[in-house]
């Protein structure tokens, strides 16, 4: 072990970025910058964690161009961003020994097993005498800071909420720091560097990200300019229209705050000036900020959930009778499942990496209900696909749709897509965005292509079975049978309405 009395100002400090790929609102820089010792930025890329789970196809191509644009920023500032590849552990151990640093930092995760390997990395760089400071980069409230009163995790969203906001004065975001001192790194420390295009994380052969490219302007000041665009436009009117699929009335900030290009503190105080300075009315503000809200409980769950993305939530799922339907789960994959609700947002996730969240809702439940196949099938695929796929987030939209997680839905909520195409895309212009070939369909016929005379359907050139498909399943049919099944693991009847 090293002796700490010997540290020497000319140590590095190392900032261990994982997943808060900003300059601005980033602790640990904001840590580093002000030390007095001169900084070395890392990202260590491990393909195959120990412990968590490999990254999705659309999230590594986000992850790709984050990168590029933080490696960017701090060659503005006379440095840059040195890639590692390998484990975790044993790639921060060697590279914190190999520039002799002082002291290495990061922003905190909180999945169980990131917990684990930060814990093992903090004990191990300590007893090699290298200090370890932690920060809050992710979360407005941590969650191991909102307990019931009986020490207890929430696990109902409104009192986990009421109890957090309570306290909710999230410290206002650091700045951006001005200058940055960089410390080189010799060759000796650079045993696992490797280039962005050496992590190969973007899809070749065949390139399927074009869609991605157009609709996504990736990092830290990608973020900034859908936050402003949100916050002068759509803000105002948020809580009436967010479920509105056709209307780009969301902030869409889910991954830049996926990968950290921006805090929910950032996210949190913009909102409150933006308010503020347009008089917007409370209601639109309160919403808003009830999703975020959302968010922090999906980190509550995951947090006190060891494999939240495995594990029923409620255990009595776990005698769930899923069919096993490969036919039927592609059909769903590819958007072709004759729901044309269902289909557009299935289609949207593949173009554009981005679903709506009411379309999200409506194809999980599908999948779940309709279908009958396993909510972790659909989680894994959305996982795959979508560029805000998140440890938190996902696992707990999923269990909240099938009714197995904390707070879910009621099992025998089960949306029917022709409704809630007719409720939340009323012109059919969300169905027409994403599945060309019913185009020309009116909107009186769009969300239910099957039900409509033989002349509309040549008139728009539809023909069932061969340009779009019949629906894979009777909407009644498998309604009643996911009723079934859901009663023989409650043993309960509920409410019936369609919705
Ligand atoms: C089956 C299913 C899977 C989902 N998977 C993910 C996922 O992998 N990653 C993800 O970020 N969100 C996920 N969500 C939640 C939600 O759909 C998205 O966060 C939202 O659509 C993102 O769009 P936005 O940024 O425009 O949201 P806005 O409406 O503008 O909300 C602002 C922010 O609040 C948070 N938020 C909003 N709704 C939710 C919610 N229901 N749960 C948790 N946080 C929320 C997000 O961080 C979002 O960026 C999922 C929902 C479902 C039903």
């Amino acid at each position: 072990m090293r002796d700490r009395s010997r540290a020497h100002p000319s140590q590095p400090i190392v900032v261990w970025f994982r997943d808060d790929q900003r300059l601005t609102d980033n602790p640990a820089l904001a840590h580093a910058a002000s030390s007095g010792h001169a900084v070395v930025c890392v990202y260590v890329h491990d393909p195959e964690p120990h412990h968590g789970r490999p990254l999705g196809a659309a999230a590594r191509w986000w992850l790709h161009e984050s990168l590029r644009e933080l490696d960017g920023s701090l060659r503005s500032l006379g440095g840059g961003l040195v890639l590692l590849r390998g484990n975790e552990q044993e790639t921060i151990l060697a590279f914190a020994e190999a520039i002799d640093a002082i002291e290495v930092c990061w922003n905190r995760r909180y999945s169980p097993a990131q917990r684990q390997t930060d814990a093992a990395i903090k004990s191990a760089l300590e007893a090699r005498a290298v200090a370890v400071s932690t920060f809050n980069g992710h979360l407005l409230r941590e969650p191991w800071k909102v307990t019931r009163r009986d020490g207890e995790p929430f696990q109902v969203f409104g009192a986990y909420w009421r109890a957090a906001r309570q306290d909710i004065s999230p410290a206002p975001p650091l700045p951006s720091p001005d200058a940055l001192l960089f410390h080189g790194t010799p060759e000796s420390a650079c045993a696992n560097a490797v280039s962005l295009a050496d992590l190969k994380l973007q899809p070749h052969a065949p390139d399927w990200a074009a869609g991605l490219r157009q609709t996504w302007r990736c990092g830290e000041s990608g973020a900034q300019q859908r936050l402003r665009h949100f916050l002068d436009g759509e803000f105002d009117g948020y809580a009436t229209h967010r479920d509105e699929m056709a209307r780009d009335a969301t902030s869409k900030m889910s991954p830049y705050l996926r990968f950290g290009n921006i805090s929910a503190r950032q996210v949190w105080y913009a909102a409150l000036a933006a308010a503020q300075a347009q008089s917007i009315s409370s209601e639109h503000l309160r919403k808003f900020q009830d999703e975020l809200g959302w968010r922090e409980f999906s980190y509550h769950l995951l947090y006190h959930c060891p494999a939240l993305h495995e594990v029923n939530f409620r255990p009595q799922f776990d005698a769930m009778p899923w069919r096993n339907d490969q036919h039927a789960l592609r059909a769903w994959q590819r958007g072709q499942t004759g729901y044309p609700l269902v289909d557009a947002g299935m289609r949207e996730l593949w173009l554009t990496g981005w679903m709506h969240n009411r379309a999200r809702m409506v194809a999980a439940s599908f999948l779940v209900k309709h279908l009958l196949i396993d909510w972790r099938d659909g989680e894994s695929w959305f996982w795959d696909t979508l560029v805000d796929a998140d440890e938190a987030n996902n696992p707990a939209g999923w269990q909240w749709v099938a009714g197995s997680g904390a707070d879910a839905a009621p099992y025998f909520r089960i949306f029917n897509p022709v409704l809630q195409g007719q409720k939340f895309d009323p012109q059919g212009e969300y169905v027409r965005r994403w599945l060309p070939e019913l185009d020309r369909l009116p909107a009186a016929s769009i969300h239910a292509p099957w039900q409509t005379a033989p002349g509309q359907l040549a008139a728009a050139s539809v023909r069932l079975g061969d340009t779009y498909p019949l629906p894979i399943v009777a909407h009644q049919q498998a309604r009643l049978r996911a009723l079934e099944a859901f009663e023989t693991l409650r043993g309960q009847r509920g409410e019936q309405g369609d919705r």
